[in-house]
């Protein structure tokens, strides 16, 4: 007798439970692949006007793509605060670095891409349908993150070009998505390519989603992002053997703003800025 009890009472506990863990995470995936789905939907509206507006792959494409993107927020309820876009006002070509929590990122991306800039990413994009179009007729620049030889000189290139066309390229300096509520270390590439094209680097500093979003946890709900954009980094007088320092000052003022903007405690930490 008394372990049906036992039984019933568990049940009674455990099955709603159960169905609240389903039920959200079947939320969160439904919210994920709508996310996706109007991805998808979008780049195929944008292709054909990219196309008759501009011809082909052009970074003029990135202010019809922008345009797309920035009626995003408002199907998942983000809002974003923005900081110091005075600091991208500079004349000529930079570097903008900032830090890559999500696929969402897009949004953020394009809710303060400033114009002729383009971004560097991994050559898996290039083939994701219709977005993967989209991305070409932008103008992004792929890498093979598997071959980094390759990455490096592919890289050497963009920094002619960013001269000679004008262009500002954005980087996520940690090289992949991350979204632990703190910052990988960085990988080094940026920094050469701001020193080889000689140009600024611009921080971008996005504060942590893990308050509205989260994997790990199914979650995914409306919420607010504070962006700040940093003063430029100049980089007059550094030479090649300073780039591991350089990368290093990058990281932890990112860091120190990016605990700030998450309404979190600073900690510091011992572990090198940029990876090995
Ligand atoms: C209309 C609606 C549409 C809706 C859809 C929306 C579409 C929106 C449209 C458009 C938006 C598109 C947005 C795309 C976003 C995508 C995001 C991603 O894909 S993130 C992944 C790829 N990104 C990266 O990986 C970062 C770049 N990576 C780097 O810069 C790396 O540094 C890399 C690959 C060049 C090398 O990586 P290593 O893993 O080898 O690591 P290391 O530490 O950096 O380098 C190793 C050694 O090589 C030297 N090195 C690195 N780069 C060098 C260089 N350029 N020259 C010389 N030496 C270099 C370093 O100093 C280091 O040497 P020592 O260890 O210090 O001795
Ligand atoms: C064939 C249909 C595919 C549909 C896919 C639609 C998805 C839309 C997503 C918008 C662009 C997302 C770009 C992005 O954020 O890529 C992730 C990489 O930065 C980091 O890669 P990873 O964490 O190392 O895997």
């Amino acid at each position: 007798m008394d372990l049906w009890w036992v039984f019933l009472y568990t049940m009674v506990i455990f099955v709603p439970f159960l169905l609240i863990q389903i039920s959200s995470t079947f939320k969160f995936h439904f919210k994920i692949i709508s996310y996706c789905i109007l991805c998808v939907t979008l780049s195929t509206l944008a292709a054909p006007v990219c196309l008759l507006k501009n011809g082909g792959r052009t970074v003029d494409n990135m202010r019809i793509i922008r345009a797309f993107v920035r009626t995003m927020k408002y199907v998942f309820g983000l809002r974003y605060e923005v900081k110091g876009l005075e600091n991208f006002r500079i004349d000529g070509p930079c570097v903008i670095v900032s830090n890559h929590q999500s696929v969402l990122d897009m949004m953020g991306l394009m809710e303060i891409l400033p114009d002729r800039c383009v971004q560097i990413a991994k050559r898996e994009l290039m083939f994701a349908g219709s977005v993967g179009l989209i991305t070409y007729l932008g103008g992004v620049i792929y890498i093979n993150r598997k071959q980094t030889r390759d990455a490096k000189s592919i890289m050497a290139g963009v920094a002619r070009a960013m001269t000679d066309d004008n262009l500002k390229v954005w980087v996520y300096p940690e090289g992949t998505r991350n979204n632990s509520g703190d910052l990988l270390p960085f990988k080094k590439g940026a920094f050469h390519l701001a020193l080889q094209a000689k140009v600024p680097i611009i921080p971008v500093v996005y504060s942590s989603y893990t308050s509205f979003y989260d994997r790990k946890k199914s979650l995914f709900s409306g919420g607010i992002i504070k962006v700040e954009i940093l003063p430029k980094i100049d980089i007059s007088g550094v030479k090649e053997a300073d780039i591991a320092d350089l990368t290093d000052r990058c990281f932890h003022e990112m860091r120190r703003v990016f605990f700030r903007l998450s309404g979190k405690p600073y900690t510091p930490i011992k572990q090198n800025a940029s990876s090995k």
